[in-house]
């Protein structure tokens, strides 16, 4: 007989109880479920919620997809399973309007956010509550600056796809991913923390590291694993997360301690001869003084949450680029988008002054729908305008469904981006769907409604949108017309993680400098 190992013999036991907490935890935690919804995806079956809500793991969209086939066509809530064991309810896009009208005591976006991004586990102290002087200054400076930095993000972008594409004439391949990211990263910085940082190596990868983290950081903890141990799995994230951003945030804080020191100077004495640079650094320097609640005392913590936003904000715009350039290149060669696009851009763009000036930017209507296109068939979230319900007494929805307190709700949006009522043809790539006709006013990239939830809708609403779309505009024009992409045969399917919607990291394209030039 074999000896007895009381170490072994810890470990299973520990194990099986783990095992029996997430059941039992399960049910006690989802006790109260909602009278009368029904769940999509969960068969008649014993622990039926908890094999649906694993099932999930593997399932993609396809249970969204079918649960508003069923209830969400007909105006009805269902109940959706999701990875980590957190069901939510979906509601039908007739309840948009309730919803994003709801005050946040009743329907709170930031409950939401903070539970399904575990960020008080990855990264312990980051408040989410008090206003961020880094997102006061998107809403409020970048967007209106977009036309002063566009010098300088054509000068960055030129630079960036020249280095990575490289100029030779033969045809390479590349990663879309890694190359796409760098090009990004150095683009987006030139704007967000200048020209002498945008070209450090080391700020840049330890930059790009930190947005890597962050994003697994939010993707394992906050979705992937089941809430009862969030917080252990947190705690090995935190580990290189906060590494990466005290790295960070030592390359940056110099740069805002001088930049404060002087912007206060000037606003104390207006005979000191300053003029900061216009960048994010200057417009959140100006939000933090506008912001009571961030002065002098607080800059680390200023930093520390600059340095967060600005690397989780900019590899959405990495994901939302290469599902545009996957789509293009993929699509029907048959039908030339590339070409068209290529000449709409040469029309343009057939200056300097025109790069420099963003009034030529609302002449390409064509490059705008791609864009948007893209953004309605690859959204980047499937689940969106998502609230936590706060009210002891939980809510009622406007349909009388009673839906109580702590639940999450939301609206499954590859589904309505898929709704042929509101697109012809939902499943067809059509690059220029949302170009204006007669009978239907112009729709721009940025905006959102109803019927498009790729940046959320009202009032939590993605700021960045308008930076993201001037900047994506430029590059993907400078791209078509410099380089050829050659056509793949089939699109690579986007892999699909808790609620994240992505372009494999692996995917390739090849392509080549044009022989000519374009300007
Ligand atoms: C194409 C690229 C982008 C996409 C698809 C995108 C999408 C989104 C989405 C879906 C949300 C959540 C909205 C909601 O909760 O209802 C969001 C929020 C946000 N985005 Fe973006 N985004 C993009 C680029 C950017 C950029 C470049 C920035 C920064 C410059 C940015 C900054 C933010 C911020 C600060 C929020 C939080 C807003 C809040 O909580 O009130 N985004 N974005």
């Amino acid at each position: 007989m074999r000896d007895w190992n009381p170490f072994i013999a810890c470990a299973y036991g520990a194990l099986f109880a783990a095992s029996l907490s997430v059941v039992i935890h399960t049910f006690v935690r989802r006790s109260r479920i909602p009278v009368g919804l029904e769940w999509a995806g969960r068969r008649l079956e014993c622990l039926g919620e908890i094999r649906a809500c694993l099932r999930e793991y593997t399932a993609g969209i396809t249970t969204l997809l079918s649960g508003y086939k069923k209830f969400g066509l007909n105006g009805k809530a269902f109940i959706a399973p999701g990875t980590g064991f957190r069901a939510e309810v979906m509601l039908p896009p007739e309840h948009i309007k309730w919803v994003v009208d709801q005050p946040d005591d009743i329907l709170s976006h930031h409950e939401f956010q903070a539970e399904t991004t575990a960020i008080k586990y990855i990264v312990p102290g980051l408040d989410l509550y008090t206003p961020a002087a880094a997102v006061e200054a998107l809403r409020t400076h970048l967007t209106r600056s977009l036309g002063k930095i566009q010098p300088d993000l054509v000068d960055e972008l030129r630079r960036a796809v020249d280095a990575q594409f490289g100029m030779s004439t033969e045809w390479k391949e590349m990663k879309v991913h890694d190359t796409l990211n760098e090009i990004i990263f150095r683009t987006s910085g030139r704007v967000f923390f200048g020209e002498s940082l945008t070209r450090d190596n080391k700020f840049i990868r330890n930059l790009m590291g930190l947005s890597t983290w962050f994003g697994a950081g939010i993707l394992f903890v906050g979705q992937l694993c089941p809430w009862q141990i969030k917080r252990i799995v947190g705690s090995v994230f935190c580990i290189p997360l906060m590494y990466y951003r005290a790295v960070c945030t030592s390359y940056l804080l110099p740069y805002f301690l001088e930049r404060f020191e002087k912007m206060q100077r000037k606003r104390q004495d207006p005979s000191f001869d300053y003029a900061p640079p216009e960048d994010l650094v200057t417009w959140t320097c100006r939000a933090a003084f506008d912001l009571k609640s961030e002065h002098l005392t607080s800059e680390k913590e200023t930093v520390q949450k600059f340095t967060t936003l600005v690397a989780g904000a900019i590899s959405t715009s990495t994901v939302a680029f290469s599902n545009a350039i996957l789509d293009l290149v993929s699509s029907d060669p048959q039908q030339n988008y590339y070409q068209i696009l290529r000449e709409e851009c040469e029309s343009a763009f057939q200056t300097d002054d025109d790069w420099n000036s963003s009034a030529t930017l609302l002449r390409l209507h064509r490059l705008d729908s791609t864009l948007r296109e893209t953004l309605r068939r690859s959204a980047f979230i499937s689940r969106g305008i998502s609230r936590k319900v706060m009210p002891k007494e939980g809510v009622v929805l406007p349909s009388g469904q009673h839906i109580p307190q702590g639940w999450m709700i939301g609206f499954p949006v590859p589904a309505i981006h898929a709704d042929s009522r509101y697109y012809d043809e939902p499943d067809v790539y059509n690059p220029f769907r949302f170009m204006p006709t007669e009978s239907s006013p112009r729709s721009m990239m940025v905006t959102t409604s109803q019927t498009f939830l790729s940046f959320g809708h009202s009032r939590h609403s993605c700021p960045g949108r308008w930076f993201a779309s001037h900047m994506l505009k430029l590059l993907l024009a400078y791209i078509i017309m410099n380089y050829d992409i050659e056509p793949l045969k089939e699109r690579p399917l986007n892999i699909i993680a808790g609620t994240f919607m992505f372009p494999p990291p692996g995917a390739t394209i090849r392509l080549r400098r044009r022989e000519t030039k374009a300007t």
